[in-house]
Formats: C-alpha cells, structure tokens, sequence
C-alpha cells in the first residue's frame, strides 16, 4: 500500500494501512516493547496532577526537550530502531523529525484524552507521523468547534500523518475499549524547535 489522503474538513490526513510488513513491525513492537524506559508521565488534569494512563517515554535529539500539559521532558536517546525509521520518514515525506513521543498502552484501559498536539515548540502547522503497533485500536477526531468527528482502526504497521491545521482544527484522542485486547505501541515522530 501507500499513503493516501482521509477526507477530514480544514485538515489534512493521510494513511497507509501497511506502512510497515508485517515481520519487520513485530520485530519493532518487540524491540520497543524490551528496549524502552517506559515511565508514567504526570500530567494536569483539571489542575490537578495525575499519572497518565498508559506508559510513555520522549525520545529526541539532545535539547529537544518538550513542555507537555505542565511539566517539562528531557528527551531520551534514539534507539537504533527508531533512527532507522527516522531515516525512512526524512526520505518518504522530506522531514527530519527530530523527537517522537512513545506510547505503551498496556490493555484496552489504557488510553490517551482529547488533545490536541499544538505546542509552540511544534510551530503553527506541524507534520505529526504516527506510526502504530500491536492491538488495533480506535482513534477519534473531532472538530473543536463543534463540528464533524472522525474515527480510524488504526492496525499493526500503519502510519497516520496529521498535517497542515488539523491540529488547530481538531481534537483528537485514542479511546479505551472493554474488549480484550492486547498492548499497543504508538510513535508519534515530531519536530520541534531546539532552544526554547
Ligand atoms: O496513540 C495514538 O494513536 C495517539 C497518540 C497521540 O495522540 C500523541 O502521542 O500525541
Ligand atoms: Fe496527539
């Protein structure tokens, strides 16, 4: 497959279903699940400091720090396998993502809440390439003023770009589900400004 565009209004969405082949995307899932110093992330909620439901950790070149609802991460080194998708992406879309953001959602309770990805350091209309692995599970979007929502299967070795205002726009989330399900793994490649 390739990456094609998702019809989403003032937004810009496109997806590949099978970014990655099936071998090489449980050797990933496998490498990421062992290799990565998974944390709980605190994070404000309703001015209120909580742990976020799902194990996390932010990775990037030295200085990409990042301010994420309230606190401030240093960003961990690249593990290998993840530079090498950093090169296929700089190659695929021409941008050096310079940070991702890992997810680890250990079951269906796991889940991430409406956001939207828009911090300064990622300037006014960002490429976000979300790369996921694991358990197929539900991503939403919806229009912050109210408008038309969104929802994507997002399976093993897909990769979704969110571009141009679809974060200005959206909102978007990755919901819980009371089905079995195993864990999941998400990467979202970011670039950000250093030095801020
Ligand atoms: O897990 C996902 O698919 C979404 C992750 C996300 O929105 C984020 O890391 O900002
Ligand atoms: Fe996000």
């Amino acid at each position: 497959m390739a990456l094609s565009a998702i019809p989403l209004p003032d937004g810009d969405l496109a997806f590949d279903p099978t970014w990655l082949d099936a071998g090489p995307a449980d050797a990933l899932f496998a490498a990421l699940s062992a290799g990565i110093a998974w944390q709980v992330h605190r994070i404000r909620m309703f001015g209120r400091e909580v742990d976020s439901p799902r194990r996390s950790c932010w990775i990037g070149d030295p200085g990409a720090s990042y301010r994420y609802s309230g606190t401030r991460f240093e960003p961990h080194p690249w593990p290998t396998v993840l530079l090498t998708l950093r090169v296929r992406l700089r190659a695929e879309l021409g941008v050096d993502f310079n940070s991702v953001l890992a997810n680890l959602y250990r079951d269906g309770g796991d889940r991430m809440g409406w956001h939207s990805d828009d911090e300064p350091e990622l300037g006014p209309r960002p490429c976000i390439a979300s790369v996921s692995l694991g358990a197929t599970r539900r991503f939403l979007l919806k229009r912050r003023d109210g408008g038309g929502r969104l929802t994507l299967e997002l399976p093993h070795g897909s990769l979704l770009l969110m571009r141009g205002d679809t974060q200005r726009r959206y909102r978007h989330a990755l919901a819980r589900t009371t089905r079995p399900v195993g864990p999941r793994i998400n990467l979202t490649f970011r670039r950000i400004a250093i030095g801020g």
